[in-house]
């Protein structure tokens, strides 16, 4: 619609855009982890027992035994600015921010622990913004994280009497952008190796099996964002799921007996990629490039690399410029 010349410009409203990660410890001491597990393994879209069966094995076994673990887990990869994921999260905030230049205030939050959902939206809010998209930043859906992430934020403005429009991102598992961004990355850090890959292998973060015959699409997702990386690249992409937790039967085939597999079927050079993890965190750089490389050379393998996630690359900025521009369609020039 064009205006008239003596018409009033119209104001355009502040838009925010809030990037929503999963959330780590404030500390890598077994107190802060069992705070962050307490919370996230309370999270019914996380474990789908009953909480009056599942409260008192989280706080009876889970939460007396694992924190000491995890922490010892965290410890070793644990930064001087704090935690890898949220160290990640906040440079992508930050590089996005400079991108979308001033028009659009991007911020960043956590489903768990800090910085709160609730917290970010507030402060989104008092700045001005009247439309906010929400971008939990999980490239396949899944309930366990983006359900739970858009969940956590719409109880947020279940509190406030005017609320802020909102839009949520959708997964981009299969966008032809994401693709690339993963391509160009991926291109990039095996360039860098010391040593020619035979093969790739995909990880992802495992599912309990049930979450997919109940209608979960991230396994689905995953394994098209696996066929789309086959189509864009040169190597062979092998797909593995990671990081199980409980008693129940989860996605597979798993990572670690992936990787002995492979060196079995005479893989001796290996790439691992974790496209599911927006940014690199314990389960990428413990679980992975500590564990899981120990098991794969333990088997015979030669030469081991994990690639960095998109994290807050060049890549990853082209990513989210163009996702997150397409979400703003009619709500910034
Ligand atoms: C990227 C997608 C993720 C899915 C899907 C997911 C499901 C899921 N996770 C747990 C249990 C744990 N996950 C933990 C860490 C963790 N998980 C994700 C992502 C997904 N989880 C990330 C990014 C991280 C790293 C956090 C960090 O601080 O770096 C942990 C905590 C660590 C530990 O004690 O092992 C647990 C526990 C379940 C049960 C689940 C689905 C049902
Ligand atoms: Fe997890
Ligand atoms: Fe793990």
């Amino acid at each position: 619609m064009t205006l008239p010349p003596d018409h009033p410009a119209i104001p355009t409203p502040k838009v925010g855009v809030l990037l929503i990660n999963l959330g780590t410890p404030d500390a890598p001491d077994a107190g802060a982890v069992r705070r962050y597990l307490a919370e996230f393994l309370s999270d019914r879209r996380v474990v789908e027992i009953p909480q009056l069966l599942w409260q008192p094995i989280l706080r009876g076994v889970i939460l007396t035994t694992r924190p000491k673990k995890s922490a010892h887990a965290y410890q070793q990869v644990w930064t001087p600015d704090g935690s890898p994921l949220a160290v990640h999260t906040r440079a992508t905030a930050h590089a996005l921010q400079q991108a979308m230049g001033q028009g659009v205030v991007v911020d960043w939050a956590m489903r768990y622990g800090n910085p709160a959902i609730a917290e970010k939206l507030a402060a989104m809010k008092a700045q001005g913004c009247e439309r906010i998209l929400l971008a939990p930043l999980y490239p396949q859906y899944c309930a366990a994280t983006t359900a739970t992430a858009n969940d956590a934020a719409f109880a947020a403005l279940a509190a406030m009497r005017w609320q802020p429009a909102i839009r949520t991102l959708p997964p981009y598992h299969d966008d032809p952008a994401y693709i690339a961004a993963l391509k160009a990355s991926i291109d990039r850090h095996v360039a860098a190796l010391d040593f020619v890959p035979d093969a790739l292998l995909a990880s992802f973060h495992g599912m309990p099996e049930r979450t997919l015959h109940l209608g979960d699409p991230y396994h689905c997702q995953s394994v098209k964002t696996v066929r789309l990386l086959r189509e864009a690249l040169a190597l062979p992409v092998h797909m593995s799921f990671q990081s199980r937790f409980g008693r129940a039967k989860w996605l597979e085939p798993e990572t670690e007996a992936t990787l002995a597999r492979l060196v079995k079927d005479g893989v001796r050079n290996i790439a691992v990629v974790t496209p599911g993890f927006a940014a690199d965190c314990l389960e990428t750089l413990e679980e992975i490039a500590l564990r899981a490389k120990a098991v794969f050379l333990d088997q015979g393998g030669e030469k081991f690399a994990l690639l960095p996630c998109l994290n807050a690359s060049a890549e990853a900025i082209t990513l989210y410029q163009r996702l997150m521009g397409r979400e703003l369609s009619g709500w910034i020039d």
